[in-house]
């Protein structure tokens, strides 16, 4: 097992985080200026997870290794442990599988996998918090990129119908299946893009990045009943960006949503859209 540590401008982070699609990371230190954070990675995995990191970094324009060290087998699963702490988010609190949670709020047990969805990316957080608003017993709900399940396994333990989570990385599937069974809930976990749905649904949960808005909000629009739920926005720019795409379509904003994210200058926005009444 080897131990990581990279640094970058914090305004950079983020986006690297959602690049880096939600492998795991352990925060060091960060202030308004620098991000240093740990990546702890297999043997096997190193030469290929120190590509994909510096691929990123490439297109970023920034970022460095700092250092590389071994850390002991047994060591592993504690560090996780020290790291993962319940995330509440009301009703729902986040916890990882090993955890015994006996307070009010509705537990969702997180296996520390691969794919995004760990819960303590602002843009997961939004949308957890708008699901209890808009989600109604027996809603459908297609979760589009649903990577470790979370936004779906949250919509059934408050009632919603039939749940499809899908994604097109296959350990985001394994993940989503893996974690429903965890929380003994029944969500629908397909290796698909949202591109080959054609059935509508009540509601669309939409956590993804606006360049993929910004090529398919109209198929994404076409997709759901009652309600999308739309995140993973960041900053000024490309909150215009979906409020343009969105008045295109014809769709009205219901609900808008922002989170600061500590050490970042801009924030992340949510949106809960509906067809507008003119349609
Ligand atoms: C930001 S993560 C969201 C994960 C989780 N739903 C959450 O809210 O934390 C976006 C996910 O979308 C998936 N994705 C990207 N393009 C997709 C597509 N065309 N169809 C389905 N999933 C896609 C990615 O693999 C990734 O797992």
């Amino acid at each position: 097992m080897k131990k990581l540590i990279y640094s970058l401008p914090t305004s950079l982070f983020e986006i690297f985080a959602v690049e880096f699609n939600g492998y795991g990371f352990e925060i060091l230190n960060r202030d308004t200026e620098e991000t240093v954070f740990a990546i702890y990675v297999d043997d096997k995995e190193l030469k290929s997870v120190k590509e994909a990191v510096q691929e990123i970094f490439e297109d970023l324009g920034n970022g460095t290794l700092i250092l590389e060290e071994d850390i002991k087998e047994e060591n592993w699963e504690e560090k996780w442990k020290e790291h993962f702490k319940p995330i509440k988010i009301p009703p729902f609190v986040i916890i990882p599988e090993w955890e015994i949670y006996e307070g009010d709020l509705i537990p969702i047990k997180l296996k520390i996998g691969k794919a995004f969805g760990t819960g303590l990316h602002p843009s997961t957080q939004i949308v957890l918090s708008l699901i209890p608003e808009y989600i109604e017993k027996e809603d459908s709900v297609l979760d589009i990129g649903t990577g470790s399940g979370i936004l779906s396994i949250a919509s059934k333990k408050i009632g919603a119908g039939l749940v499809k989570g899908i994604d097109i990385q296959p350990e985001a599937v394994e993940e989503c299946k893996t974690n429903s069974w965890e929380n003994e809930v029944e969500v629908l976990c397909e290796r698909k893009s949202f591109e080959d749905i054609n059935e509508r649904y009540d509601i669309v949960l939409a956590n993804l990045q606006i360049d993929i808005f910004r090529e398919a909000f109209k198929k994404i629009s076409k997709l759901f009943r009652k309600y999308l739920i739309v995140s993973g926005i960041y900053g000024e720019k490309e909150r215009s960006q979906i409020l343009k795409l969105s008045k295109d379509l014809n769709l009205e904003v219901l609900k808008e949503v922002s989170k600061k994210d500590e050490g970042l200058e801009e924030k992340w926005y949510g949106f809960v859209l509906r067809h507008s009444k003119k349609d």
